[in-house]
């Protein structure tokens, strides 16, 4: 087994790499010269804990600690006493695993521009030839929310066997044009951006400020705004709340990440169809073993709830939950105790089905 822990991050994680030194053809058929992902660990890989792999988000990393804290860490559901945690910053993000701004091998340079396209499917690849490395030959649960559940979804009908359990929240199966339509409004906006045909790293980041604004009306809902950026006096003209809320937004999205991720990214969140080569979406989804739960956000506009309901009709056995708020998708960063109540009676169920069948 190589774990070559690099450091300790902030929240007590550990930090690895995993390097790939072979050719990894994509599914483009384009090629890359090898690979490195960087991944976070949680508690210790020995018997008797269980294992829970976690697959991130758009512009999420590798530290689940830190965006999902409500259910990771000490006393929570998933805890270094009782599991081992992992979770790898995606291939094409910018948190230290190969992407676009990695030296090209054959140039010496950074790729910029002439990163390949990467699908879902080869990010499942990837996290695959991972825990091949690391001998890990079973998983208790994977999990993942939005493209982190894309990704769980395609490892699970890739690797059928080897998950126990299998949960996937606000996510689909198959990107939507809805979602592609947001995608691409976001890619205009990078474009529109006259840095970004340069090959620096800071290219696009008045177009990344934009994507960001956009995204924010997919990951929100009308009444979240509402609630919260409402103003209060009734002879305003100008400068809204709503208004530097969208470019704070912006702002910060742009201190942390850097435009051709996001472009790379969200091209593989729109070629995301896991019927693709496999003669249909039904047929992709019926081949999943894991005990499947479900989980859909009521006020979701970006994939909403009947998305989650044809995954659950279609998957063997699953269950699917629908989360009450008002927040938008992004409720899946916010409702802990929610997410953590109807996880936690997902696999009481499941323990239920297991004695009686035993
Ligand atoms: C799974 C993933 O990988 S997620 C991607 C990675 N994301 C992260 O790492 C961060 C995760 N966190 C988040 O996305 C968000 O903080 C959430 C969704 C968890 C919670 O959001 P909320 O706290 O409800 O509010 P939201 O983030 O929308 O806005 C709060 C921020 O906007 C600022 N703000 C609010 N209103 C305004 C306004 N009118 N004008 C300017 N700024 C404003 C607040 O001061 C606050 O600033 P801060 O973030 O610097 O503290
Ligand atoms: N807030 C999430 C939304 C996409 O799931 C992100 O930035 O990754």
């Amino acid at each position: 087994m190589v774990m070559m822990t690099k450091k300790v991050n902030i929240g007590g994680m550990k930090v690895h790499t995993y390097k790939h030194t072979e050719d990894f053809i994509l599914e483009s058929g384009e090629v890359l010269p090898g690979f490195e992902l960087e991944y976070n660990t949680m508690g210790e890989l020995k018997e008797g804990v269980k294992i829970v792999w976690v697959c991130h988000a758009l512009t999420g990393n590798a530290d689940v600690k830190e965006w999902w804290n409500g259910l990771f860490g000490k006393g929570k559901l998933y805890n270094e006493k009782e599991h081992f945690v992992i979770c790898a910053n995606v291939l094409g993000s910018c948190y230290g695993s190969t992407g676009p701004l990695s030296t090209n091998p054959k140039t010496g340079k950074p790729y910029f521009h002439d990163f390949p396209q990467v699908t879902i499917k080869d990010i499942a690849r990837s996290l695959n030839l991972l825990r091949e490395s690391l001998e890990i030959g079973h998983i208790d649960t994977l999990i993942g929310a939005s493209l982190g559940g894309q990704q769980a979804l395609e490892w699970s009908i890739q690797c059928p066997d080897l998950f126990e359990n299998l949960i996937v929240v606000a996510s689909n199966a198959q990107h939507s044009p809805w979602g592609i339509a947001f995608n691409e409004s976001q890619r205009l906006a990078l474009q529109a951006d006259p840095t970004w045909y340069e090959n620096r790293e800071d290219a696009g980041q008045n177009g990344l400020r934009a994507a960001r604004a956009i995204a924010m009306l997919s990951y929100r809902h009308y009444e979240t705004y509402s609630q919260t950026q409402t103003d209060k006096q009734e002879e305003q003209l100008d400068n809204y709340k709503a208004s530097s809320y969208q470019r704070y937004q912006g702002d910060k999205l742009v201190e942390r990440f850097n435009a051709y991720s996001y472009w790379v990214l969200s091209k593989a969140m729109d070629a995301h169809h896991v019927g693709r080569g496999r003669g249909g979406l039904q047929k992709a989804l019926k081949s999943i073993k894991a005990k499947t739960l479900i989980i859909g956000i009521s006020s979701d506009v970006l994939f909403p709830v009947n998305e989650q309901r044809l995954i659950a009709e279609h998957i063997p056995s699953a269950t699917y939950h629908e989360l009450e708020s008002l927040y938008g998708h992004d409720g899946f960063l916010v409702h802990f105790e929610e997410l953590k109540e109807c996880i936690d009676h997902f696999y009481y169920a499941a323990e239920r089905v297991q004695l009686q069948v035993g």
